[in-house]
């Protein structure tokens, strides 16, 4: 097996203290609904961690309480590599990217990007520079001026990307990001994320239903199991090759899909095969 369970090679600033911690994290809500139970998690910085699960284990709860969108019932969740603010949270780190892109359709390209930072008081005259860096990394440098109705699926959702980066965050939380896009667009989007991932430094925790998509883009995965959600598997993949066209035919991909499949079937009550 090529796939092997050694530990992951992080990014150089990688620290040996997680980013994020999740202890013994349940979450019912009002309704009586138990989505979380007893959930824990590191994840450290620089991890690329896909989240997989059965419809309704509670992968998009897990990830709102991490970005502060959604109490705990109980149980804690720390960030020991950062500074706190009053909400509890790492100031300014945290992005997340919605299935939807949640554009402003009256606004431009260049006025969506900059929410965020206006938002944080900066001027339009700091925040120029940082958009436009910003939307040549996403490659709509020159959709500054669109409106989002005059985009494709893709590009919103590269709109989206660009929104969540302009603050530079340290953990970028993408909660099924591309799964209302075509097969070549998610193919392509997918290698932007990697390539953004790469050179920021970045840390990335994805959910996904999609096994081809989590075996592609992650250094680790963990499957949630649901009624109540709580972690089922959680396993690195680690591959020798670059995540480009030639590692999806390759064995060790093969083998990455096969062995994340039999985690999540695994986990949905089904026999490994
Ligand atoms: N605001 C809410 N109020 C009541 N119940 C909720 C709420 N949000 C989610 N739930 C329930 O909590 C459970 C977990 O939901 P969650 O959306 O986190 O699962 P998920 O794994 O992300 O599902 P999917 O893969 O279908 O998106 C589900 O039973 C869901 O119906």
């Amino acid at each position: 097996m090529i796939v092997s369970d050694t530990p992951l090679p992080m990014h150089s600033e990688s620290k040996k203290r997680p980013l994020v911690t999740l202890s013994g994290v349940s979450k019912t809500f009002s309704s009586g609904t138990v989505a979380l139970s007893n959930m824990s998690l590191n994840v450290e910085a620089g991890e690329f961690v896909s989240l997989l699960g059965p419809s309704g284990c509670g992968k998009s709860t897990a990830l709102r309480i991490i970005a502060g969108l959604g109490d705990t019932t109980s149980g804690s969740i720390d960030w020991p590599s950062s500074r706190i603010n009053a909400k509890g949270l790492p100031d300014g780190d945290i992005s997340f990217v919605f299935q939807e892109p949640t554009l402003l359709p009256w606004q431009t390209v260049f006025a969506n990007v900059y929410l965020p930072l206006r938002l944080q008081g900066v001027s339009k005259a700091q925040a120029t520079p940082i958009i436009l860096e910003t939307l040549e990394t996403v490659g709509l440098k020159d959709f500054a001026k669109a409106y989002p109705r005059e985009l494709s699926g893709g590009m919103k959702m590269r709109v989206s990307i660009a929104r969540a980066l302009v603050t530079k965050p340290k953990l970028l939380l993408m909660d099924e990001p591309f799964a209302a896009l075509d097969e070549i667009t998610r193919q392509k989007l997918n290698d932007d994320v990697l390539r953004l991932w790469k050179d920021k430094g970045i840390t990335v925790i994805f959910v996904t239903h999609s096994v081809f998509e989590a075996a592609y883009l992650s250094n680790r995965i963990v499957v949630m199991k649901a009624r109540p959600g709580r972690v089922d598997a959680d396993f690195p993949l680690i591959t020798s090759l670059n995540r480009d066209a030639h590692y999806r035919t390759s064995e060790e991909y093969r083998q990455a899909c096969e062995k994340t499949s039999n985690a999540l079937l695994s986990a949905m009550g089904g026999e490994e095969h």
